[in-house]
């Protein structure tokens, strides 16, 4: 049997907080806000284990609720700790939860930047667009993007992105008293809420650069942002608000293999037959996982697939990868 060519790990809204477990805000799920320190040690000593190259955190971490009980900084330290025992590095996305408890200039300035530095600084696209690209080996190429570049969360009131942001969900959400409301309606549009945000036209321009550059050499990307892009792989309050520019972006280049989100605790699986049938993967939240199973994955890489080995609640999935030419 052939060796995968490397291997990594993905874990989605661990949510960690020193608190009982409760109820979801619409109480269809609970969440076990301790136990989610649990399983992500489960996933660290498995990865550990299989000597994955690295890891993916898709955002979320800790929860908002850290934020009101002064235990934003012990509650990152608690899950950092547990990443710290993983020999390889972490690479982290930014979710709503992370600007519950931080702001910005806060979050570049923390080890939730994991931005590879170079000579004049860090790689990120923009000094505060929290989006980059990496090379985990010659002939691939990932990226993060920044899900709340353009929203009322992940930036300051008196930015333009800001009010930008207030004026697309006033635009699209009738609850003017509570922006985290869905408005009623039925499908997509039930995604303009304030848990949400989008991608700048700035990111939006960058991932098509990224994604001409790796055609041209044939290499293979994969896409991660906190927040899920195609409808069907997740519930439609989860989706960015302007998920649609970026699918058309992924979907006019041959490069793309495959997008994977948190957000939607419940997790989701698509499909994207108007790209070259693309996997969007939605990963099951850890926070709404039950301490005796599990919420986590391993993608083995291999040249014309990826084997996606999950724990607990997260299904195997095979992801092929298109023909580069
Ligand atoms: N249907 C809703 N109506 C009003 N507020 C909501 C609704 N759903 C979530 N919220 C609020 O939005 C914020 C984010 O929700 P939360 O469920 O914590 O997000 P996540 O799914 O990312 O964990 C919380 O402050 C929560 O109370």
């Amino acid at each position: 049997m052939a060796e995968p060519l490397f291997s990594f790990g993905i874990i989605a809204d661990v949510q960690y907080a020193d608190i009982d477990d409760a109820m979801n805000y619409t109480r269809t799920r609970k969440r076990f806000y301790r136990g989610s320190a649990e399983l992500l040690r489960n996933a660290a000593r498995h990865w550990r284990q299989e000597r994955v190259q690295f890891v993916v955190q898709l955002g979320d971490v800790i929860d908002g609720q850290n934020r009101w009980r002064g235990a934003s900084e012990s509650a990152l330290e608690a899950v950092l700790r547990e990443f710290d025992a993983i020999p390889a590095p972490v690479h982290h996305v930014w979710g709503n939860h992370e600007f519950y408890n931080f702001n910005r200039e806060t979050l570049i300035a923390s080890r939730l930047n994991s931005a590879p530095r170079n000579a004049s600084g860090s790689d990120l696209i923009d000094k505060d667009i929290y989006a980059y690209a990496f090379s985990p080996a010659p002939g691939f190429r990932f990226v993060l993007l920044d899900a709340f570049d353009l929203s009322v969360i992940g930036r300051a009131k008196e930015s333009e992105k800001h009010q930008r942001a207030l004026r697309t969900l006033r635009e699209n959400n009738h609850n003017l008293h509570d922006f985290n409301q869905p408005p009623v309606c039925a499908g997509l549009g039930q995604r303009f809420v304030q848990f949400n945000g989008g991608f700048s036209e700035e990111q939006i321009q960058w991932l098509e650069e990224q994604l001409t550059q790796a055609d041209l050499s044939q290499e293979r990307v994969v896409v991660f942002s906190h927040l899920p892009v195609l409808p069907g792989a997740a519930d439609s309050i989860c989706l960015a608000w302007n998920h649609d520019a970026v699918l058309s972006v992924l979907r006019s280049h041959r490069c793309f293999v495959c997008f994977m989100a948190g957000h939607d605790h419940d997790g989701g699986r698509s499909r994207d037959s108007e790209g070259s049938a693309v996997d969007h993967v939605t990963l099951e939240g850890v926070i709404e996982t039950a301490p005796h199973s599990d919420a986590f994955a391993t993608v083995q890489v291999f040249e014309e697939h990826m084997e996606l080995k999950g724990r607990g609640r997260v299904e195997d999935l095979i992801i092929s990868c298109p023909p580069l030419s």
